[in-house]
């Protein structure tokens, strides 16, 4: 078991801020949150202050990817498992824990390089939540949604996650050269609550930002998001993949290129795993139907830079 209970925000950094408020609030129906950056786009839906987390900077890169525990006991064993292996970890100040919205943070780097942040003590806004077009998002015991990481060194990223932290290995699915050998390269689901995967690793060639595959948010109903659809290709974002439906947690989803060249998946009817009766599987294809991924733009965290 592992003392991670779920996927608590994103904090990324855009060049283009403006279009990221359309593309998330116009487009996708977040609400807008509060927080301490004038400049900063705060994405809320539901009581928690922001899920999602957009500052301006000079380059498009994930700046925190926020893993949520139940208390600041919890937070000690992550912490102690975390330098047992080998890697520093940093406790945030209370001034920097406050700016997090939370309690207690510690920030750590993962084997693939990615900037984890654990936290405890959310803290809650208990305003109303207007969504734009009044889309109803699902988190609750499940999380925030999921998050998709590029990783160049794969082997050791995995072993972290499930040894280390203890998330839960929720499957696989081959991907590359069909008629390679074995070793197979494969993305790997993990899971921490009843979410089928709150997070799932990519092999990835080295490439430094912007460190993100995709995003998933999770709606409460198939009209949210095919009405989402509808709004982000209005608004001229690039659709990365068309709707389908997994194999392995039954979601509905499209993908949309967010500024900055990486995905959102945006589904709905994402089924919850008994862990009592869970097998990890191996699915031999992506979807049952849909998700035709032949219109998609390159994405950033498989494109070595030019020059
Ligand atoms: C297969 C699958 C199940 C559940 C998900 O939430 C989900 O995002 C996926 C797609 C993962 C997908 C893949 O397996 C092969 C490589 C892909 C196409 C990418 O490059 C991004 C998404 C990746
Ligand atoms: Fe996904």
């Amino acid at each position: 078991m592992t003392d991670i209970r779920a996927l608590g925000y994103l904090r990324i950094q855009t060049r283009d801020i403006a279009r990221w408020r359309e593309f998330a609030v116009d487009g996708l129906g977040l609400a807008v949150g509060t927080g301490p950056e004038p400049d900063g786009l705060y994405l809320r839906v539901d009581e928690r202050r922001a899920r999602l987390i957009v500052l301006p900077g000079d380059t498009d890169k994930a700046l925190a990817i926020g893993w949520e525990v139940r208390d600041e006991f919890a937070l000690q064993r992550v912490r102690e498992a975390v330098e047992k292996a080998g890697i520093e970890v940093t406790a945030l100040s209370a001034e920097e824990a406050a700016y997090r919205d939370a309690e207690k943070v510690i920030t750590f780097t993962d084997p693939s390089g990615s900037p984890v942040e654990v936290f405890f003590g959310a803290v809650l806004d208990h305003s109303p939540l207007v969504t734009p077009f009044g889309g109803r998002f699902h988190t609750g015991d499940e999380g925030f949604g999921h998050v998709v990481l590029p990783s160049a060194k794969f082997d050791a990223a995995y072993s972290f996650y499930a040894e280390v932290l203890g998330f839960m290995p929720r499957g696989s699915i081959r991907v590359g050269d069909p008629s390679a050998p074995p070793p197979y390269p494969r993305v790997r689901f993990l899971g921490v609550n009843r979410r089928h995967h709150s997070l799932a690793l990519c092999p990835a060639p080295p490439v430094a930002a912007p460190g993100l595959v995709h995003l998933m948010m999770e709606v409460d109903t198939l009209d949210a998001v095919g009405q989402a659809l509808d709004r982000v290709a209005a608004l001229g974002f690039s659709i990365s993949s068309t709707l389908g439906r997994h194999t392995n947690d039954k979601m509905i989803s499209f993908y949309v290129r967010a500024p900055g060249g990486w995905d959102i998946e945006f589904g709905t009817e994402g089924k919850l795993v008994d862990e009592t009766y869970y097998t990890a599987d191996e699915i031999t294809a992506d979807s049952y139907w849909g998700h035709d991924w032949s219109g998609s733009e390159p994405l950033a965290a498989f494109t070595p830079p030019a020059g």
